[in-house]
């Protein structure tokens, strides 16, 4: 033993040939509607919707997302209530879904230069319809999608690695988990792709905890403070500026 370390793998050292984004709250500002339908089911029943019981949802199937809810709020409800009327009030709300800054162009730019593109979220084909219903131009740009909220390959939800894994093995010629770089907003997420072996860019809420999401390879306020140089993807020309 020398006692010198191998120095630990930095962005640049990476190369990146294929990418999987996460959905709700990176590519879509979906999780605001969440937060406002849970907090006014929570009330109904006296209790109180809090950012520690959100952190442990985001991401997950819905199903056990619901079962964690009336685990920790007390709910007397079951979960196929729960589901029922989150789905109900998600239904009015998710059309009117908005992209968050800089998921156009970052999507834009890597379909541009030939990197295939994925999508691996915990929705199901229900909600993900509703999600993507007037963005149908912007799915043209992946090659495919994974929704763990319905898909029998994906046995468990984020933070299991599952999705993440079923999402690679389904690009043309599977690269391998060290080549796919994931992006994440969720902790749930960010744990999944490490554990899959993948990068992952986490782009947290604001009211996340930078320290929890350490395992990441680098954590950004916003998808436009990415720079895809420093995974060896093609850099953003100058003159692009929106
Ligand atoms: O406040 C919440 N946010 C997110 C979820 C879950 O997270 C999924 C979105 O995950 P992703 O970011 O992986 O697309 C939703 O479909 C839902 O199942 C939830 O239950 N509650
Ligand atoms: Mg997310």
């Amino acid at each position: 033993m020398t006692g010198i370390e191998e120095p630990s793998s930095t962005p640049t050292s990476r190369v990146i040939t294929h990418v999987i984004f996460d959905l709700d709250g990176l590519l879509l500002n979906t999780e605001i509607f969440y937060t406002q339908i849970l907090m006014e089911y929570a009330a109904r029943f006296g209790k109180e919707f809090t950012w520690e019981l959100k952190q442990q949802q985001m991401g997950r199937k819905e199903h056990e997302s619901a079962q964690l809810a009336i685990d920790y709020l007390g709910l007397p409800i079951t979960a196929e209530e729960y589901c029922r009327h989150v789905r109900e009030e998600l239904t009015r709300l998710l059309p009117t879904s908005q992209f968050l800054p800089g998921a156009v162009k970052l999507v834009s730019h890597l379909h541009r230069h030939g990197i295939p593109l994925a999508i691996a979220t915990g929705s199901d084909s229900f909600t993900f319809k509703k999600k993507t219903m007037n963005h149908g131009d912007f799915l043209l740009m992946f090659t495919h999608w994974v929704l763990s909220g319905d898909d029998p390959m994906v046995r468990s939800g984020k933070p299991a690695p599952d999705i993440f894994l079923v999402c690679n093995d389904r690009f043309k010629d599977p690269p391998k988990p060290e080549n796919v770089l994931v992006f994440e907003d969720a902790l749930n997420g960010v744990t999944a792709g490490v554990a899959a072996g993948m990068p992952v860019v986490a782009v947290p809420d604001e009211r996340a905890n930078w320290e929890d999401f350490r395992h990441a390879a680098v954590i950004l306020k916003s998808l436009l403070d990415f720079k895809p140089e420093d995974f060896g993807l093609p850099p953003y020309d100058h003159h692009s500026h929106h």
